[in-house]
């Protein structure tokens, strides 16, 4: 069987659009959708290989974008909403109906990507989102069940669709965070 990923970017990665400025993401639910609007285009969208981020039915990965948590404002239902697991990183604001997670937020103001939210633009059906640029955590879907014999192949289908693959984040996001640490550490390289 082929090598499915998830079901934005089987068919071929579709670009954002330049002028994007945001849409509205809606839960599954039939009753009571919760809707969370994010006014303005994301950035570093990825797909996610990890155990803790969202998953539509049958998808091997997540796909999930950042954008400034300023910008993240639930609309309607939000009582649905329930922090995952608060003692995360990312809390992850689930809808107890249906288990979407409509937005994740770092409440730790010393983390690297503190002021930023992770949410998945395919929740909304505006188009013009920004593409995902890459695939991480790979090796963490063997931590949800993936066959570890298949991951060359996994591998191989990520570079196929344009996203590089890497077992953590990419080497700029990586490199944001040490320098965040280093920065923190008062040990960054001052030239
Ligand atoms: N191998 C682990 C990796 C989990 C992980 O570190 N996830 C990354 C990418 S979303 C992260 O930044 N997590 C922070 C958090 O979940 O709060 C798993 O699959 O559960
Ligand atoms: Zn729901
Ligand atoms: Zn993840």
């Amino acid at each position: 069987m082929a090598v499915t990923i998830h079901p934005s970017v089987d068919g071929g990665v579709h670009a954002g659009k330049d002028d994007f400025a945001g849409g509205t993401l809606t839960c599954k639910c039939s009753d009571r959708p919760v809707k969370v609007r994010v006014g303005a285009q994301t950035a570093h969208n990825h797909v996610c290989g990890c155990s803790k981020c969202w998953k539509p039915d049958g998808a091997t990965f997540a796909m999930i974008a950042v954008v400034s948590r300023d910008k993240v404002e639930v609309l309607e239902n939000g009582d649905k909403l329930k922090v995952v697991d608060a003692n995360a990183a990312i809390q992850r604001h689930a809808c107890t109906g249906c288990g979407v997670h409509m937005y994740g937020r770092i409440e730790d103001t010393g983390h690297p990507f503190h002021g930023l939210d992770f949410v998945h633009t395919e929740l909304s059906s505006e188009h013009g989102w920004s593409a995902p640029g890459f695939a991480a955590f790979v090796s963490s879907i063997i931590e949800s069940g993936y066959d570890p014999s298949k991951m060359d192949a996994v591998r191989g289908r990520l570079q196929e669709l344009g996203l590089p693959p890497y077992d953590c984040l990419s080497p700029p996001l990586m490199d944001v965070i040490a320098t965040h640490v280093a920065k923190t550490k008062g040990t960054l390289y001052a030239g």
